[in-house]
């Protein structure tokens, strides 16, 4: 299965160059850079520093849409979301990784993955995924009873918030408690705002330096609490679940997968 990696100078887009020349049964078949980069022309291996690999950057998803098979994205919403409709229009099969879409955005996905099959995670992590079990069930453990805080912390460039992750893990422990997410979400807290309610979930937001990324989510109550915990040391993580991502949609023609599906966690 060849592999086209979008946004290949990125933060994401370097690990995920690197995880796909360290996996078995796949290649690196495109890697593509912003229009007007210069890098253009590049080694993709030497752009992500993994050495030469006789891949050279291009400018544009079109340029390449014929050398490869699945594209792997983590770029931003707007640019995704176009993405994925030419990867529909060409049956090319889809991994966006990329977070902060908003429900129109995510709609579009949907309609895509009617021509094409997409993977779409907010966290492509093993441990984040199996994080959402374990808050599934102590969500249904715990009911009511609990006041339910997530505390997320990333690195200063991150540009959306609460992070992808946070909200699935709200939306996790919403469901799990009967509740809609929309209707119970308290994001951050300032000034004299008078005490929590008891359904309300809340998060906070710490952006500082480089963490890869961070997710706590507290169970609360009267004489005690849970932290449910999950750290990223490493975006190699991330990349290596997308790379796996990919190899899974081999097999798929159509329709819209998380993480889950491919971890068989459902
Ligand atoms: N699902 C998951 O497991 C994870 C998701 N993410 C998400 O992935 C996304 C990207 O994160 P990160 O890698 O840190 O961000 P970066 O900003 O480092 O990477 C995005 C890259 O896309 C490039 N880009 C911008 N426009 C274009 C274009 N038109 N064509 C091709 N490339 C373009 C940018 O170039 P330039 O810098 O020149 O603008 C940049 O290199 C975020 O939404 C983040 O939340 C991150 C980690 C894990
Ligand atoms: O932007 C990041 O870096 C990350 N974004 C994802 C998110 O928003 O949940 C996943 C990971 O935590 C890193």
């Amino acid at each position: 299965m060849r592999i086209a990696v979008i946004g290949a100078a990125g933060r994401m887009g370097k690990n995920l160059i690197q995880a796909t020349v360290e996996s078995e049964g796949v290649s690196l078949g495109a890697a593509i850079l912003k229009p007007g980069s210069s890098l253009i022309g590049a080694d993709a291996g030497e752009i992500a520093g993994v050495g030469k690999l006789g891949v050279a950057a291009v400018g544009s998803i079109e340029e390449c849409v014929d050398d490869f098979d699945v594209l792997i994205d983590f770029t931003s919403p707007a640019l995704s979301i176009a993405n994925a409709a030419v990867c529909a229009e060409h049956a090319k099969a889809v991994v966006v990784g990329t977070t902060g879409l908003n429900d129109a955005e995510k709609a579009q996905l949907q309609t895509f993955a009617e021509k094409t099959a997409i993977v779409f995670a907010p966290n492509m992590s093993v441990g984040v995924n199996l994080t959402l079990k374990l808050l599934a069930m102590a969500a249904e453990i715990l009911g009511d009873d609990y006041d339910v805080e997530i505390v997320e912390a990333h690195h200063r460039h991150k540009v959306d918030s609460p992070s992808g992750t946070a909200l699935r893990m709200g939306e996790v422990v919403a469901e799990a408690l009967g509740r809609d997410l929309k209707e119970c979400a308290v994001y951050g807290r300032e000034g004299q705002i008078g005490p929590r309610t008891q359904k309300e979930i809340g998060f906070e937001t710490i952006r500082a330096g480089d963490v890869v990324g961070d997710h706590s989510v507290w169970f609360a109550t009267e004489g005690e609490r849970i932290e449910i915990t999950h750290k990223a040391s490493s975006r190699m993580t991330f990349a290596k679940g997308a790379v796996r991502a990919a190899s899974w949609l081999a097999d798929k023609q159509t329709g819209l997968f998380d993480m889950q599906d491919v971890l068989n966690l459902k």
